[in-house]
Order: structure tokens, then sequence, then C-alpha cells
């Protein structure tokens, strides 16, 4: 693999020894994998919470942030409850993943070791919040939820139409 540019120092401890010290795949990935600890077996719909075997001491002004594996979403319906979860900079206890298995019909099983997540790792701004009676206006001012169209309500309304499916975002273009 080559030289990263720049990297981030980013201190890490090892719970469990056989765990591998967590690589970027390729040099232009974003996400490092994470494996479990421990060898699980979900039920369609079932989730858990797995461990990862490592902690890390991010420095301040960076975040970690555990993404799905898009694979195990698309082969086995594998996702993150909390997708992505957010690992603090002052965190140190051990990095979880909150896995579920959304297939309706099969089970998911995990090997110890095998890869779950990845984590990204991310400079995260602090602000400070002003509180004011009014806000500035703008383009979108209170629009969202739907509001360009294309697909139904929050409200559970389908706004004038008998069904809602995402496939009226291509029909209204
Ligand atoms: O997928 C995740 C999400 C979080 N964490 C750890 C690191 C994070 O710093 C801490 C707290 O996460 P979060 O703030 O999302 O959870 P909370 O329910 O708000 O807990 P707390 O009250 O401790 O902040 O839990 C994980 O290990 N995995
Ligand atoms: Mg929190």
């Amino acid at each position: 693999m080559s030289q990263l540019r720049n990297p981030v120092d980013v201190l890490l401890r090892r719970l469990d020894p056989d765990v591998p010290v967590p690589s970027y795949a390729h040099p232009g990935d974003a996400g490092v994998d994470l494996v479990t600890t421990e060898a699980a077996e979900l039920a369609p719909g079932e989730r858990t919470v797995l461990a990862t075997g490592v902690s890390i001491a991010l420095p301040d002004g960076y975040a970690a942030f555990v993404h799905p594996r898009s694979g195990l979403a698309a082969r086995c319906g594998l996702a993150l409850v909390n997708a992505p979860g957010t690992v603090d900079a002052g965190y140190r206890g051990e990095i979880k993943v909150i896995v579920v298995n959304l297939d309706p019909r099969e089970s998911v099983r995990f090997e110890k070791y095998d890869r779950i997540a990845q984590l990204v790792v991310q400079q995260v701004e602090k602000v400070r919040f002003h509180e004011v009676a009014e806000l500035p206006g703008s383009a979108r001012a209170e629009g969202g939820f739907g509001s360009t169209g294309g697909h139904a309500a929050v409200d559970g309304s389908t706004g004038g139409n008998e069904y809602a499916s995402v496939g009226r975002d291509r029909e209204g273009q």
C-alpha cells in the first residue's frame, strides 16, 4: 500500500491481541474495517451490540463515525441501527457496533473476527449557539420533509395521490 498523505495520528488500544490494527484496504478509502470479537447469529429483525476489540483516543476536533459495510447490507440486509454511530474524541471505551438484521427471511451469522463495519475519522467543527428571536431569511425557509415534491409527506398524506412510492420521484421529472 502506498504512503498516506498527511495522516492524522490516532492512538489505538487493542483489547484483544488477535484483532488486527485497522488499516485502509486501498489508499483512497475513507474507512477502515472493524471486526467483531464475538460470533453471533441474528434472526430476521433481531439486533445486537457487537464488540470490536479496539478503543481509540482521537485528537480534539475529530470524531469517528461507525458506518455500515455496503457488501453486508446488499448481501445480508445487515444495517447499523444508529448509522452512522458517533465516537467522540473523548471516548476511551471499546468501540461497539449496533447491528440489525433487516432481511425478512434469512438469519445473518458472524464468526469471530469477521469485518462488520467501517470507521471513518473526520474533523468536526465546534460551534457556539447565539439565541435570537428571528432567524435570517433563506430561499428554502421552513420547507422540508418532501417540500420539493416527488414523494409522500411525512404526515402520512400522499399529497393528493392514492399511493406513495419512491418511483413518483422519477415520474415527477
Ligand atoms: O456506534 C457507536 C456509537 C457510539 N459509541 C460510543 C462512542 C461514543 O462516544 C459513545 C456515546 O455515543 P452517543 O453519544 O451516540 O450515545 P448516547 O446514547 O448519547 O450516550 P452518552 O449519553 O454516553 O453520550 O458511545 C460506539 O462505541 N459505537
Ligand atoms: Mg451522547
